[in-house]
């Protein structure tokens, strides 16, 4: 029987937080290699290794490292929550520190492992002003002339908050690829279903531009969280029930902080031949 070799190929590690899947390639000191074709190659859960995201990491100035983000079907993301927490946990590790700044799309992010081993990511500022996007109502971004009455929140990523009396009860395959692609949002949007279910907590449910439905959307918690303090509904500091576990939203006066578990599920390598024929 002919020996397994040993590992040849790039390095990479898959992580998830909370169930949202990630996985995350380290081009610190080389050039970045992530194209659309690879990011939607390898975000195939047959032909490729599957993921929600994949983070890759750069070198930075002024920073601990650079994030850039890519949904599974190759396009570009400007932020995303859990991703940026598995990443910081893996850099955290790495350097012997409780604390990172990163570099993304929308400015500097800082992350901090908690004293329980959850890691916290501070997503900014909600942008209220919808980054530039044409809407019917700017004026009016926590009620879009949209059936349902939902809320646009950015977060450096576009999203759209439903609130709900059932979460559950949602066909989200069917409203979420509706409203990801409603014409108010020329970029598409992250579609969130929130209902209330105790005092300053909520179940969320999530479809992801550009990915489809998650079991969890760290941004779109930030989103929901933001927008249900803004209409009254919940106080700055909110648990969230999503698919696949909970996450804490902290709105502070210097950004909306996210909190939650992370875990590194396996480290492999991208043979030379896939990423050649998907350069
Ligand atoms: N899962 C992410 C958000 C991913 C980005 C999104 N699909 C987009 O295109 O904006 C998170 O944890 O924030």
């Amino acid at each position: 029987m002919r020996q397994m070799q040993p590992p040849q190929g790039l390095p990479f590690i898959k992580m998830h937080g909370a169930g949202n899947d990630f996985v995350i390639l380290d081009s610190r000191g080389r050039q970045p290699v992530t194209t659309p074709a690879l990011a939607a190659a390898l975000g195939d859960r047959h032909r490729g290794v599957g993921f929600d995201q994949l983070a890759e990491i750069r070198d930075a100035e002024g920073a601990d490292f650079t994030l850039d983000f890519w949904n599974n079907d190759g396009s570009r993301a400007g932020a995303c929550g859990n991703a940026s927490r598995c990443v910081a946990d893996l850099v955290m590790a790495g350097l012997g520190r409780d604390s990172v700044r990163f570099g993304t799309a929308r400015g500097t992010l800082a992350a901090t492992r908690r004293a329980d081993g959850l890691v916290s990511v501070n997503m900014g500022a909600p942008i209220l002003d919808w980054d530039g996007v044409p809407l019917a109502e700017p004026s009016d971004l926590l009620h879009l002339p949209i059936p349902g009455d939902p809320a646009a929140v950015g977060m450096g990523n576009p999203h759209c908050v439903f609130f709900v009396d059932d979460a559950e009860a949602i066909d989200l395959a069917r409203e979420g690829a509706k409203i990801e692609h409603h014409p108010l949002f020329p970029r598409a949007t992250n579609v969130e279903y929130a209902s209330l279910t105790g005092p300053d907590r909520l179940r969320m449910r999530v479809w992801e531009r550009g990915t489809g439905i998650t079991l969890a959307c760290g941004s779109g918690a930030c989103a929901t969280a933001v927008a249900a303090h803004l209409r009254g509904l919940a106080g700055r500091h909110v648990v969230l029930d999503l698919d696949g576990g909970t996450l804490e939203i902290d709105w502070r006066d210097d950004g909306v902080w996210m909190t939650g578990p992370t875990a590194r599920v396996f480290d492999g390598w991208l043979a030379p031949e896939f990423l050649a024929a998907h350069a």
